[in-house]
């Protein structure tokens, strides 16, 4: 009998090229290649350098995201608008695109959005592939059981002429999430009290594997929350193992089969576990009964606390981040007033996100001092959002209701906190200027910055959920 393997294990030895020479590095077969407009304008100039062609346009998806403004699009349904920059930026990948037959949702197609969102919505990131992009959070499409990790700008070309990658095979991580997290937690606070726990450096080199009963009753969106955030503790990569809950998601998208043949799909996906017996390198149980809501409240994500827990005292170690965040050691961080409140991003701009959000917006009103943007993750999530009158609830609360696109993740598209601002932010990153020079970031749930929006504070959003929103 073969000995027991986990699911990282079994997709890497399906992807590995069989090599006459067993030195390392592997050679990986890539499977779904995403691409966007900021990390691969110089992988295809490397490319054109040596005139060589896209080994497979037909393995390589296109989008534009990260630059790309979130206003209403002009009368001419293009970007006409935007600053030379970005322009030239968004023009390079349209031509590099035309010129290697690749498909590329640009503005105006129905299926455009954050490159991490759009995969999962177009049936393209399927279980046991290996998916890879020039972007860290990659990771989100490991959600699926598949083996998702970001890479840089050299390797991009490599995978653009050749379809394969050098890798060396990463360690494994199981984080198990035991017991039922409270009705006023999400995925986000499992990650972030997860990033607290293991540091933005414990998942160093490795592929973290996610298991238990937390897990299993997350939806796909969850999953993906949860997933996407793994790069954030330092991992190479997340993954869950697909399930009913992958595979109905699944169902009925893009090019998928339907039917038997979709059921026979299934059938090989189910096999995508890791063996129970199956041995990790390193291991970690996390309790989530006692579960708070989770913010960051410095420089890095696993500088986070519960909503009402004291911040850790002064010390050689935190005095940098105490500097630029400016918030009292020792105290809790309810209470703070606010600035801004930022819904969205590749971590938190799905659908299931923007219901949350809206779901404690109904009725109310933002505070007055509060500027509170919801960015939908993509068009689809956009249009599925206002086949159910979010729109309509965030407009009436007094938030602006933007275009598809990364926004305030990362300010490169003309949406951004202000210089000493101080903004809830569901996205990822709350690194120093990172939503704009000397913005400041409390990174949390989508339910979180709701509430926050509210009171025009740091505020526990327990009181804040709405009778049906809370789950028995
Ligand atoms: C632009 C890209 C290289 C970057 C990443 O890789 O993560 C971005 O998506 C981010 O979130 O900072
Ligand atoms: S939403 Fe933010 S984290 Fe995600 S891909 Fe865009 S910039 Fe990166």
């Amino acid at each position: 009998m073969s000995s027991p393997t986990t699911l990282f294990q079994k997709i890497w030895d399906r992807h590995v090229i069989p090599r006459a020479e067993s030195t390392h590095p592997d050679l990986l077969y890539v499977d779904l290649h995403l691409i966007h407009e900021v990390t691969s304008p110089q992988a295809f100039a490397a490319l054109d350098a040596r005139g060589l062609r896209v080994r497979r346009p037909d393995r390589t998806l296109a989008t534009m995201d990260h630059s790309t403004p979130t206003k209403a699009i002009d009368s001419a349904g293009g970007w006409e608008h935007v600053s030379p920059t970005v322009w030239h930026q968004l023009d390079t990948l349209r031509r590099n695109c035309e010129k290697h037959g690749i498909e590329l949702l640009g503005p105006g197609d129905s299926r455009r959005g954050i490159v991490h969102v759009i995969g999962p919505e177009l049936g393209r990131t399927l279980p046991g592939s290996t998916i890879v992009c020039g972007d860290s959070h990659t990771s989100t499409h490991g959600a699926f059981g598949a083996l998702a990790f970001g890479i840089g700008t050299t390797e991009v070309g490599h995978v653009l002429a050749t379809q394969v990658l050098m890798q060396r095979r990463p360690r494994t991580l199981r984080v198990r999430f035991e017991g039922r997290p409270p009705a006023d937690t999400s995925a986000k606070d499992l990650a972030l009290f997860m990033i607290s726990r293991l540091g933005v450096e414990g998942g160093t080199g490795h592929v973290i594997e996610y298991q238990g009963e937390a897990v299993r009753a997350l939806s796909m969106e969850g999953r993906m929350t949860l997933c996407n955030m793994s790069i954030e503790a330092g991992a190479r990569a997340g993954m869950i193992a697909p399930d009913e809950t992958t595979f109905e998601y699944l169902r009925g998208r893009g090019d998928l089969p339907d039917g038997d043949a979709f059921d026979l799909l299934c059938e090989g996906w189910r096999a995508l576990r890791s063996d129970p017996d199956a041995t990790f390198d390193r291991e970690i149980t996390i309790d989530c009964r006692g579960l708070r809501p989770m913010l960051t409240w410095g420089v890095q994500p696993a500088q986070a606390v519960a909503v009402d827990e004291p911040l850790p005292a002064l010390d050689e170690g935190n005095r940098a981040a105490y500097r630029y965040a400016r918030h009292d050691p020792g105290r809790p961080l309810l209470g703070s007033s606010i600035d801004v409140v930022f819904v969205g991003s590749c971590t938190n701009g799905r659908l299931e996100d923007l219901q949350a959000a809206a779901d404690v917006l109904r009725g109310r009103r933002v505070a007055p001092s509060v500027r509170m943007l919801v960015v939908p993750g993509s068009e689809a999530v956009k249009r599925e959002a206002e086949a159910r009158g979010l729109d309509r609830v965030f407009r009436a609360a007094g938030a602006e209701w933007r275009e598809p696109g990364c926004s305030m993740c990362i300010a490169m598209n003309g949406d951004l906190v202000g210089d000493g601002q101080l903004a809830v932010s569901t996205s990822n990153r709350n690194f120093a200027g990172r939503q704009g020079p000397g913005s400041r970031t409390l990174l949390a749930s989508p339910l979180t910055a709701a509430a926050c929006a509210i009171a025009g504070e740091v505020v526990d959003p327990t009181a804040f959920l709405q009778p049906e929103t809370v789950s028995t």
